[in-house]
């Protein structure tokens, strides 16, 4: 409820007690002796409602949990006023409190079935069919460059949330991809990465997208700039503009006055947040490189979780379900991050791209009515695809010092089954044994059998895990736009729901904006002779050391 800090509420009370007095005890290797049937109960299988090829299996056994205690933890959720406040994200209300907007990436999903008058929404499906008869256009070739050749590279010009999404989802949909038509993403302000995209690429049969929602962020105009630039010195004149260049944005005025024709223009609306963006126009990269009807399954496989999560009692719902046990380490056990492991290549960028889904989200200390949160709120969030995380860092997730929740992802089958799918069985042979050796460890009796009376005590004590590490596991048939869209959204409302128990604006960004400003400040001082002035010796200290050796 708006007005309560996460830490009065009854449910909460009763979780720090728990806690205290029991949290010795839960012991994985016992837990799972004293009850075989806890796999049973402490898994929820999901299927999505147009689509019943697209299930995801949620085995959340592997964690310190009791029934009790996910009932207490579900208790929270229901104590914070979850169902209701769901309830008004889906109806529009403008829960965006310091904004004062609406929160409707769900609306960008639900093909005219939300009963919501906010602005915009009406014009949802009239962008989807401009999606769909430009990206139509561009990949059967009837689109062409300004000397008549068919388009080949697509270089998406944008930061965070209309960077982000698209490359994750680019990515992870490849199988789906048509292949003479290349996806590049440019986002960094660093010169190096739009010199380093463009100098292969041929002006002729490029196509350049600028995503912003505000058309103001510094690191995409710049680059968009730039890539004007390029395109005018082999191409001359500015008329060929328009067939090279598309704009994806709410601002219309700054998108014209870059140059971009209206025409040209994809537009959303503010109540799509920049992270919550890619089922919007942003998403246009998506939909030119899998086509628009790939496009389309990957928003319905989102909207059937949106569905689940709508309609689903608490204890079965999957959002719901990884928020509370999230809940209980990052709030009880003291955790600081979650780390998402996927076991499939293709989703190499996921957690990148939920970094900032959960971290801009829910980073905050200040709750929706101001007070600042005595608790802990969002948790850090960082991954890398397996196996390779497990010749990376492992070794601290198994032997450190630090409790590491994790959530291992994998699809059942692969897209690349090489030799009879030999190498997916190696995937995923490390995919149950991962969390099997975070949960049960190794003795120091195991040790000892294994390394003989002849080793030391110091080695048999390094040989130790202790295990109870939890971890959750995701399984599903196959990476299909359909499966991502539900995965994504399920993400998407656990994020929602962490930030609902703990009373706090998940939809805006005040923290984004200091540094920017601070940057723009000194911007215009590096551009002049005069000495810097009016920052700490540390700051001032550091530019000048830039202006003694730059060369540029
Ligand atoms: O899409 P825009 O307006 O260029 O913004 C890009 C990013 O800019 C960042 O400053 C915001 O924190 C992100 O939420 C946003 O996605």
């Amino acid at each position: 409820m708006v007005g309560t800090l996460a830490s009065d509420y009854p449910a909460w009370k009763k979780l720090q007690e728990v806690y205290d007095n029991e949290h010795k005890n839960l012991v994985l290797k016992d837990l799972f002796a004293a009850d075989p049937e806890r796999f049973a109960k402490f898994h929820r299988e999901y299927t999505a409602s147009s689509n019943p090829a697209n299930t995801i299996l949620l085995d959340f056994s592997k964690n310190l949990i009791t029934e009790p205690i996910l009932a207490t933890l579900l208790q929270l959720i229901r104590e914070s006023g979850l169902e209701q406040v769901r309830d008004s994200m889906f109806k529009g209300e403008h829960i965006n409190t310091s904004e004062d907007r609406a929160v409707l990436h769900v609306a960008l999903r639900s093909f005219g079935e939300l009963d919501t008058t906010e602005a915009g929404v009406s014009e949802v499906l009239p962008v989807l069919q401009h999606i769909r008869e430009f990206s139509d256009a561009v990949r059967s070739g009837a689109w062409t460059g300004y000397t008549g050749k068919p388009i080949r590279a697509i270089v998406n010009i944008g930061i965070g949330g209309s960077d982000l999404g698209p490359v994750m989802v680019t990515e992870a949909l490849k199988p789906y991809a048509k292949r003479d038509l290349t996806p590049y993403f440019v986002s960094n302000v660093d010169g190096t990465h739009i010199a380093e995209t463009v100098r292969d690429l041929d002006p002729e049969t490029t196509l350049f997208i600028i995503a912003s929602k505000t058309f103001t962020t510094q690191e995409t105009i710049t680059n968009a700039e730039s890539a004007r630039d390029w395109f005018l010195k082999t191409a001359g004149d500015k008329k060929h503009v328009a067939k090279h260049f598309v704009a994806l944005s709410t601002n219309e005025k700054a998108v014209t006055a870059f140059g971009i024709a209206k025409e040209n223009m994809f537009g959303f609306w503010d109540w799509v947040g920049g992270r919550y963006s890619l089922w919007s126009a942003i998403g246009l990269s998506i939909a030119l490189v899998i086509g628009y009807e790939r496009f389309e399954e990957l928003l319905k496989g989102a909207r059937d979780m949106d569905k689940h999560f709508l309609e689903t009692p608490l204890e079965n719902n999957l959002p719901v379900l990884l928020a509370a046990v999230g809940l209980w380490y990052n709030d009880f056990y003291g955790s600081q991050t979650l780390a998402l492991l996927p076991y499939d290549q293709y989703l190499h960028k996921f957690a990148d791209y939920f970094q900032q889904g959960d971290m801009e989200s829910n980073g905050k200390f200040v709750t929706k009515a101001g007070q600042r949160v005595d608790y802990q709120t969002g948790p850090i969030i960082w991954g890398a695809a397996g196996t390779n995380g497990q010749h990376s860092f492992y070794q601290l997730v198994h032997q450190g010092t630090k409790l590491i929740p994790a959530d291992f992802i994998a699809p059942t089958t692969t897209h690349n089954p090489l030799r009879g799918s030999l190498h997916h069985r190696i995937l995923l042979s490390n995919f149950f044994a991962q969390p099997e050796a975070l949960a049960f460890g190794k003795t120091e009796e195991q040790v000892r059998k294994e390394v003989g009376p002849n080793a030391t005590e110091a080695l048999i004590k390094s040989k130790v895990f202790e295990g109870n590490r939890p971890s959750n596991s995701i399984i599903f048939p196959l990476l299909t736009p359909s499966a991502l869209g539900s995965l994504i959204a399920l993400y998407e409302h656990k994020i929602f729901t962490q930030g609902v128990v703990w009373g706090i604006n998940s939809f805006d960004q005040m923290g984004v904006e200091l540094g920017k400003v601070l940057a723009k400040n000194i911007l215009a001082q590096l551009g002049k002779p005069e000495d810097v002035v009016g920052h700490d010796s540390s700051t001032t200290g550091l530019i000048h050391y830039y202006q003694k050796y730059r060369k540029e």
